[in-house]
């Protein structure tokens, strides 16, 4: 049985990659797409115009009218925040990779999917590589507990810090003794010099053209540096990640948050 996919942000460097992921894989049949910005005259990525399914400017117009098994959400925070709600309302399992979602809005959707019994994913890094490089840096802290996170982005980037940042923090801080870092009467004089200050460690961000998706986690101790490094060069690396969590949120029972959860 073929499942039964909507995508929501098809233009986009992650949604047209994801278009190509799902048509190139036989377990998927991609039924419907959500664009804001779509057109009834013409419909700019032709991998979709190939296929003549319908495209819906709005999420629950879209839910109301085709028979779907998942979601993928590639869009923004806020946007991608109300597509994953209604999916849910609507018996729709979430396979999310937009970035930038608060804690609430976390805690409100999975409490959701517990109450509809469904399966889904919000992943702010599909790469398998950065997932890794999160573990480690998590297994690392035990043990080198001052640490700065350096995560380098494109210039259209929207968020920052990034959500694989936000998300590697959040994994080493289980595993990390609480510090303030740095000398206790550090000054800085240029604003946002140290970077951001998650419970003591410090997180900066960096956007160029040129890059991609890289995050460095460098560790000190006495006379040493430990770095765990991760390159993401191009969008095709997030794609088995996707294609996984596709498959697998048709065995779970609720949403969860970070794909080291499901691997
Ligand atoms: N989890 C992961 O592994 C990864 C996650 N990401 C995340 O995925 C998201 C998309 O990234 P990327 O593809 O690079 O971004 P792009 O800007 O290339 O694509 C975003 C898409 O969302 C659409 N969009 C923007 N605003 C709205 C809106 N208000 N309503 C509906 N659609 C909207 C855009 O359409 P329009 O042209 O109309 O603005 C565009 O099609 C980001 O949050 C990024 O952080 C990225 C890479 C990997
Ligand atoms: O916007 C991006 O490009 C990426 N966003 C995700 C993030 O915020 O961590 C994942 C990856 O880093 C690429």
């Amino acid at each position: 049985m073929t499942l039964k996919v909507i995508i929501a942000g098809p233009r986009g460097k992650m949604g047209s990659e994801a278009v190509k992921m799902v048509n190139e894989d036989s377990d998927f049949e991609l039924v419907a797409c959500i664009d804001r910005k779509h057109n009834e005259r013409g419909y700019e990525n032709p991998d979709v115009q190939a296929l003549n399914i319908p495209v819906f400017a709005h999420a629950e117009e879209c839910f109301q009218n085709v028979k779907a098994d998942l979601l993928v959400d590639l869009t923004v925070p806020e946007v991608g925040y109300e597509h994953t709600k209604a999916a849910l309302q609507n018996y729709i399992r979430p396979v999310v990779g937009t970035t930038g979602f608060t804690d609430e809005q976390l805690s409100e959707l999975i409490s959701i999917s517990r109450e509809m019994k469904l399966g889904g994913i919000i992943a702010p890094n599909f790469a398998i590589g950065a997932v890794l490089m999160m573990k480690f840096s998590q297994m690392a802290a035990k043990y080198l507990p001052d640490v700065d996170i350096i995560e380098k982005h494109h210039d259209n980037k929207l968020d920052a810090p990034s959500g694989t940042a936000v998300k590697t923090a959040e994994m080493i801080q289980k595993t990390r003794e609480a510090k303030k870092q740095g000398h206790p009467h550090e000054k800085e004089t240029i604003d946002g010099a140290r970077g951001a200050d998650h419970d003591g460690m410090h997180i900066h961000s960096v956007r160029l053209p040129g890059l991609v998706a890289h995050q460095e986690v460098i560790f000190g101790g006495p006379g040493q540096t430990l770095t765990i490094k991760h390159d993401s060069y191009n969008r095709k690396s997030f794609m088995d990640g996707i294609r996984f969590s596709l498959k697998k949120a048709m065995e779970m029972d609720e949403l969860v948050y970070g794909l080291e959860n499901i691997l």
